[in-house]
C-alpha cells in the first residue's frame, strides 16, 4: 500500500474531529485505548513535512506533539490515576522480591526480536515492526545510555538470543515472530525483569515460569484488534465465496466457472458464532451484523445486555452446544491451558459437515493433524488463519498442504497502522518502566506473581 498523501491524511484528521461520541459498544472495547492518541501521531507525522524527514521514525513525534485541551486534560487525569495508583501500591509492598518490576535503575539491556524486512525495509518509513527499523526507539533508547540488541535469529542453543538471555533486563518480541521465552530461558537469564509482546498474546512466554519468576509481562492490549478483526472478515468472505480456487484459475490459465461455483455462497443468512468474544470477538461481530448472518458467541464472561443488544449475538455458554449450529467458527480466545488444543478430532465431529473455520488467535488451539483430516475428509469445508505452531511454519507444516485451506503467514495484526501503534504502545512502557512508573492495567499479562484473568 502507498503513503497516504497529505489531502487523504488532512480528510481523516479532519474526519476524526468530527467523529460523533464513542458508544457504549466503542467504549467497552477501548476502555484508555491507545488508539486515538496514536492515529493523531500518525496523522501528525504525515501532515507536517517542515518538521519531519520521512526517514524518521514517526514514534518519536508525539513527543513533539501539542495536545489539544481535551487531551492535555485526559493525560492529567492518567497522570493523577497512576500516581495515585502508585501510591496505594506502594503502602502495601513490603516483600522483597529481587526480580520484581523496576527492583534496579540505571543502564539496561534490551533484547528485542523480531521478523527480518531485507529489502522492504526501507520501502515504508512507517514499517517499524522489523527488525531493521526495530520499533523505531533505537537511538531513543541509545540517547539514554541504553544497550539495544535487535535480531531475528531466535532458536537453537547457539542463536543470538540465547546469547544475550544472561544479561538482558528487557526482552521484546512480536507473536509474529515470536522468540519462545521458556522455563530454562527464565533460568539463565538472570537480569531479566520485564518480557514486553510488541502486539496481543504472550503465549509465546512460559507465563508459569514468569509468574514464578516473579517476571513482569505486559503487551499492547488493544493495539491491533481492529487490523484482526477486519483480517477474520476478508477471510471469512473468501472461504464463503470459494474465492481461492477462482484467482489459482486466473493465474494457471484456466477458466472453469463451474469449479467455483458448486460450494460457493452468500454470507447473508449464515450461522457464525466466536469462539471467545473480547475485544477481537466484538469487533468481529460489529462487522458482520450489516451482512445479515445469524450471530453466536461464546465466552467465559456474558456481555452486559445493553451491548450484547447493541451487538446483535446470542450468548452460548455451552460451546459443544454453539458448535453444531454454525456454519462458521471463529477462533478468537488466547493459547491458555485450557484453549490449547481445544478443538480435537472429536470437537471437531460436533460441528456441522462442510463448516468454515477461521483462526487468527493462535495455532495451538487447533490439534494440528485434526483439522488437516477434517480438511481432507471434508468434513471441514474450509479452513483460513495466520497462526501456527511453531512460528515460522516448518515447510512440512500439514497445514501447508491440506485442501481448502486459505492460510498465510502470521500478518493479520502486522498492518503498517498495528506497528506504529504496538510500536508507540512499547515505548511507552519502556518509558515508564524507566522512571519506575505502572503501565496501563489492561496491559498486565503478568504482574506481581499473578496471571491476567483472560490466560488463567
Ligand atoms: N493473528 C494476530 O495477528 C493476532 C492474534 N491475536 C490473538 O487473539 C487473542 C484474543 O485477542 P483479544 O480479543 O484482544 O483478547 P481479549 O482478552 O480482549 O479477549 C479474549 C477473550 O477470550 C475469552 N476466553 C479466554 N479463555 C477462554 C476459554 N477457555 N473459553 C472461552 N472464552 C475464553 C476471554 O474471556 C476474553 O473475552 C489474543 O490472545 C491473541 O492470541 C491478537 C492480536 C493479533
Amino acid at each position: 500500500m502507498s503513503y497516504k498523501s497529505k489531502e487523504q491524511t488532512t480528510m481523516r484528521y479532519k474526519s476524526k474531529e468530527s467523529k460523533p461520541k464513542k458508544d457504549i459498544y466503542t467504549e467497552q472495547i477501548y476502555p484508555e485505548s491507545y488508539q486515538n492518541r496514536l492515529l493523531y501521531t500518525y496523522d501528525t507525522c504525515n501532515s507536517k513535512p517542515f518538521s519531519i524527514s520521512r526517514s524518521s521514525s514517526p514514534i518519536h513525534f508525539h513527543l513533539n506533539f501539542e495536545a489539544s485541551p481535551a487531551m492535555a486534560m485526559s493525560m492529567a487525569m492518567k497522570r493523577s490515576a497512576s500516581t495515585a495508583t502508585r501510591a496505594i501500591s506502594s503502602a502495601f509492598s513490603g516483600s522483597i522480591l529481587t526480580r520484581d518490576l523496576h527492583a534496579s535503575s540505571g543502564k539496561k539491556k534490551i533484547v528485542g526480536v523480531f521478523y527480518k524486512a531485507h529489502e522492504y525495509a526501507k520501502m515504508n518509513p512507517n514499517f517499524v515492526g522489523c527488525v531493521e527499523n526495530a520499533l523505531g526507539i533505537r537511538n531513543w533508547l541509545e540517547s539514554q545510555g541504553h544497550e539495544y540488541i535487535v535480531t531475528d535469529d531466535k532458536e537453537g542453543p547457539d542463536c543470538e538470543l540465547e546469547k544475550h538471555i544472561p544479561d538482558a533486563h528487557v526482552i521484546i518480541t512480536t507473536p509474529f515472530h515470536p522468540g519462545y521465552i521458556t522455563a530454562e530461558r527464565i533460568k539463565k537469564a538472570k537480569n531479566l525483569q520485564l518480557l514486553l509482546t510488541a502486539g496481543i498474546g504472550s503465549d509465546h512466554v512460559d507465563l508459569k515460569a514468569a509468574v514464578d519468576a516473579r517476571l513482569t509481562v505486559a503487551e499492547v492490549t488493544g493495539s491491533n484488534v481492529v487490523s484482526v478483526a477486519e483480517d477474520e472478515l476478508m477471510r471469512i468472505l473468501i472461504l464463503v465465496r470459494n474465492f481461492l480456487p477462482g484467482y489459482h484459475q486466473v493465474i494457471s490459465g484456466d477458466w472453469n466457472v463451474a469449479g467455483i461455483a458448486y460450494r460457493a455462497y452468500d454470507l447473508e443468512g449464515k450461522t457464525v458464532g466466536t469462539v471467545g468474544c473480547g475485544r477481537i470477538g466484538k469487533l468481529l461481530l460489529q462487522r458482520l451484523k450489516p451482512f445479515g448472518c445469524n450471530l453466536l458467541y461464546h465466552d467465559r464472561l456474558k456481555m452486559e445486555p445493553e451491548l450484547e443488544n447493541q451487538i446483535g449475538a446470542s450468548f452460548e455458554e455451552d460451546l459443544d452446544k454453539m458448535l453444531p449450529k454454525c456454519d462458521i467458527v471463529v477462533i478468537n480466545t488466547p493459547l491458555t491451558e485450557k484453549t490449547k488444543g481445544m478443538f480435537d478430532k472429536e470437537r471437531i465431529a460436533k460441528m456441522k459437515k462442510g463448516v468454515l473455520i477461521v483462526n487468527n488467535a493462535r495455532g495451538a488451539i487447533m490439534d494440528t493433524q485434526a483439522v488437516a483430516d477434517g480438511c481432507s475428509s471434508g468434513h471441514i469445508g474450509g479452513y483460513s488463519g495466520d497462526v501456527w505452531y511453531p512460528q515460522p511454519a516448518p515447510k512440512d507444516h500439514p497445514w501447508r498442504y491440506m485442501p481448502n485451506q486459505a492460510m498465510t503467514p502470521h500478518i493479520s495484526g502486522t498492518t503498517i497502522d498495528a506497528q506504529l501503534r504496538y510500536a508507540a504502545g512499547v515505548k511507552d512502557m519502556l518509558e515508564n518502566y524507566f522512571k519506575g512508573e505502572d503501565f496501563p492495567a489492561q496491559n498486565y499479562i503478568v504482574k506481581e506473581g499473578e496471571l491476567a484473568s483472560q490466560y488463567r
